[in-house]
């Protein structure tokens, strides 16, 4: 009996139609970006204090320290090696485990950079960047989460001494959730309804201290801790997401950022005259670092399964001889390429997020806000898009890894695990599609009045084609043009906007219409937003990419996700009338030739993203295809097999085993 052998993937990769170093450097953005990332990566990898593989097996609290303790470790190296920011977030990511770095780097410096006078930057920043405190985030309670204007925390201005006056009036207005809190920060950007003079004046954030910097203990008026475990084992464990109530505690005036609002000596308010949303403006930032963040959990995830999809083989010989490989079957192909395409997709999407942050935040720095509506309805979004697919394709890697994949050896239940609550986090999805929904039917709206759209609904003053048009795709080739692909793309999403908006107006208030139909709003949402990623990677594709064969792969991974989305919302593309199910036959012919050019270059595609053993943490996609040893050796680590015989045999085995024999003599 031939079994598989670990020169498949070596077969795999002498295949390859492309230049992988090229591509390399294509998915990491630049060949600095690339040097960067590689290096960063290597040395985590190479420190036994970063060591994950039995992050699985440890109890809550070995598990909290052990991340306490690599944090500690991230904090040295990078000081040691004198890190530029780049690179020590870079050596932080590797590391590969939820921690307190991540809300203090990652929200409070933003919350106070975004939102703080400069003066206030000039206090707080200096001592939050040599980490002589430790910051957070709370805005989340007991009781409200995604509705923001309903936070109970009130924080309110006594003029006699100077001070807020921070307090939680009820259970339900505890903070609950942030990330940090539980055990390890020291202070807290916290969000509450700023009252003065009686009056309540909207949310704003203010600077709280939580624990004594000698000892640790929880200033008075405060009762703080853990929420308790969360999903799954290891996984995000590693953090203290943590619950805060204050009992009146009050902080200097000037503890509140007062960028947007300031609050005088007397007590009274002065708005500035900037958007209220501007106080919205870290969860901005960090829905905009999500998407980027997406394709990597994706790619990894992939990575995995088309690796062991190589070397896994099942039926296909006769008399015993050499299996298919399971990658060779095109229903495995069906479900795994187009999740290859869409991390390509996702990555190049979160690239231009980027960018189109940078602009916006340039834009505001000069009192610009007319694009923030679009900055908002983006990276709303897009979270939501690529969370969600991202945390379904993880889960559908750990089935196209069949019964291994179960296995925490593959990395992948961990992985799911950690990245699952991405889809709640930062705006649970939903209720962030309703936003785009939102922004989407006031555009229609306004192209109603003659007002011409821009940026990314800029392809909806085509309106009275997009309204009309039909597909001309006669051929399965047809489905290769871009020109095709993104009229049918944009048609749809126009379609479906503008029906809502329709639907909408036949209501007694746009509220109540709104509310009603909601299910519609949110379909069309993600329609545009696929408008988006479909265009991106096109435009992608369009531009000169150094490499032999690179662009075209990348040409062959853009038609596949365009076209499996197609595929999949086939009902929405036809119900639209934007294409014919002849055509849509059609488009699925071609996705099935696509796949075939895929499939030799899979393997390669998925080495492209550069990851070490480390980073990958499963024996399944170990870049030297030797599953079967690795998941013996990890499967006899296990502490289930420190002894031959187990723990409560005595007790609880042979009882029973003597009352059968007993049972067995009558
Ligand atoms: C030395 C060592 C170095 C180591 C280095 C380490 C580096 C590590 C770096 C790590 C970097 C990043 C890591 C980050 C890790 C993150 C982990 C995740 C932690 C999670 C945190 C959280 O979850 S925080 C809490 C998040 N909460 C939410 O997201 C709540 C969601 N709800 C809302 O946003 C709002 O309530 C909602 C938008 C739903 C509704 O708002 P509301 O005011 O009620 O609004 P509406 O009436 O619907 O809208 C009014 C108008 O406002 C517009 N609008 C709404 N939001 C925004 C916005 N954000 N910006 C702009 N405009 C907005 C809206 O569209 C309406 O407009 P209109 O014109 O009136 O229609
Ligand atoms: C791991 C993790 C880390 C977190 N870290 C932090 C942190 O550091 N700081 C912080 O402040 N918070 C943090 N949070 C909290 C997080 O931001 C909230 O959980 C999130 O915003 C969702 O809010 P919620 O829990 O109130 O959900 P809910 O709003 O209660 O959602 C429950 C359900 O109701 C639906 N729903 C809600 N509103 C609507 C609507 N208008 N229309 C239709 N459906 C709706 C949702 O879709 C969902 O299905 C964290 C959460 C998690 C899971």
């Amino acid at each position: 009996m031939v079994v598989a052998s670990v020169d498949n993937l070596a077969d795999e990769r002498s295949k390859a139609q492309f230049d992988v170093g090229a591509m390399k450097i294509v998915w990491a953005g630049s060949k600095h970006v690339f040097d960067v990332t590689d290096r960063m990566a290597r040395i985590v990898a190479s420190d036994p204090e970063f060591r994950k593989d039995n992050r699985t097996t440890l109890g809550r609290k070995e598990l909290f320290k052990n991340t306490l303790r690599k944090m500690a470790h991230v904090v040295k190296r990078a000081n040691e090696l004198r890190l530029t920011e780049e690179e020590a977030s870079k050596l932080r990511f590797f590391v590969d485990e939820p921690g307190y770095l991540d809300l203090h780097w990652g929200m409070f410096v933003p919350a106070i950079k975004g939102q703080g006078t400069e003066e206030q930057q000039e206090k707080w920043l200096p001592l939050a960047s040599r980490m002589e405190i430790i910051g957070c985030y709370a805005q989340t309670e007991l009781g409200h989460g995604s509705n923001v204007q309903g936070l109970e925390t009130t924080a309110t201005f006594d003029p006699k001494t100077d001070e807020f006056i921070i307090h939680s009036p009820s259970l339900t207005s505890y903070k609950w959730w942030p990330g940090g809190l539980g055990k390890v920060s020291t202070h807290v950007v916290v969000y509450a309804r700023l009252v003065s003079g009686g009056q309540e004046h909207g949310i704003y954030g203010f600077i709280v201290q939580l624990r004594s910097l000698d000892d640790h203990t929880p200033l008075p008026g405060i009762i703080i801790g853990d929420i308790g475990t969360k999903f799954g084992s290891g996984a995000y464990n590693t953090m203290d997401n943590g619950f805060v109530c204050f009992n009146r505690v009050r902080i200097p005036r000037n503890h509140m950022l007062m960028r947007f609002c300031q609050v005088t000596r007397e007590g009274n308010v002065c708005l500035s005259d900037v958007p209220k949303q501007m106080v919205y403006g870290t969860m901005v930032y960090v829905r905009q670092t999500i998407v980027s963040d997406a394709s990597w959990a994706l790619s990894r995830a992939v990575c995995i399964a088309v690796r062991y999809s190589a070397i896994r083989r099942q039926f296909g010989s006769q008399d015993r001889g050499i299996e298919t490989q399971v990658l060779d079957y095109k229903t495995q192909q069906s479900r795994l390429f187009p999740l290859l395409a869409s991390a390509y997709a996702f990555r190049f999407v979160g690239e231009w997020l980027k960018w189109l942050y940078a602009d916006v935040t340039e834009r505001l720095q000069a009192n610009d806000f007319s694009t923030l509506p679009e900055a908002h309805a983006c990276t709303a979004g897009l979270k939501s898009l690529t969370t969600s697919v991202t945390a379904d394709a993880i889960e559908e890697c750990r089935k196209l890894c069949g019964g291994h994949g179960y296995l925490c050896s593959s990395g992948l239940p961990e992985l799911f695990a950690v990245y699952v609550p991405a889809c709640t986090y930062e705006g649970d999805n939903v209720v962030l599609l309703l936003q785009v929904a939102r922004f989407l039917v006031k555009t229609v709206s306004r192209l109603a009045a003659g007002k011409k759209p821009v940026g990314t609904t800029t392809y909806m003053g085509n309106a009275e084609h997009l309204m009309q048009c039909k597909s001309s795709a006669s051929s399965p080739e047809d489905w290769l043009k871009p020109s095709v692909v993104l009229e049918a793309f944009e048609a749809r999403a126009f379609r479906l906007a503008v029906a809502c908006a329709r639907d909408i107006s036949k209501f007694s208030t746009p509220e109540a219409g709104f509310a009603e139909l909601s299910i519609d709003l949110v379909e069309a949402a993600i329609a545009h937003c696929e408008v988006i990623v479909v265009s991106r990677f096109i435009e992608k594709v369009q531009q000169d990419i150094p490499g032999d064969g690179v662009k075209e792969q990348l040409q062959i991974l853009c038609f596949i996700y365009a076209l499996h989305l197609i595929h999949k919302h086939s009902g929405e593309f036809l119900s639209t009338g934007c294409i014919t199910p002849e055509q849509a036959t059609l488009a699925n012919e071609q996705l099935r030739t696509l796949y075939g050019q895929v499939r030799p270059n899979a393997v390669s595609l998925v080495d492209a993203f550069n990851y070490t053993d480390h980073y990958l943490g499963s024996a399944l996609g170990r870049y030297d295809g030797n599953v079967y040893a690795t998941l013996y050796a990890q499967a006899l680590r296990d502490p289930l097999n420190d002894t031959v015989v187990p723990d409560g045999y005595e007790e609880f085995i042979r009882p029973v085993l003597k009352q059968t024999m007993r049972l067995s003599r009558l």
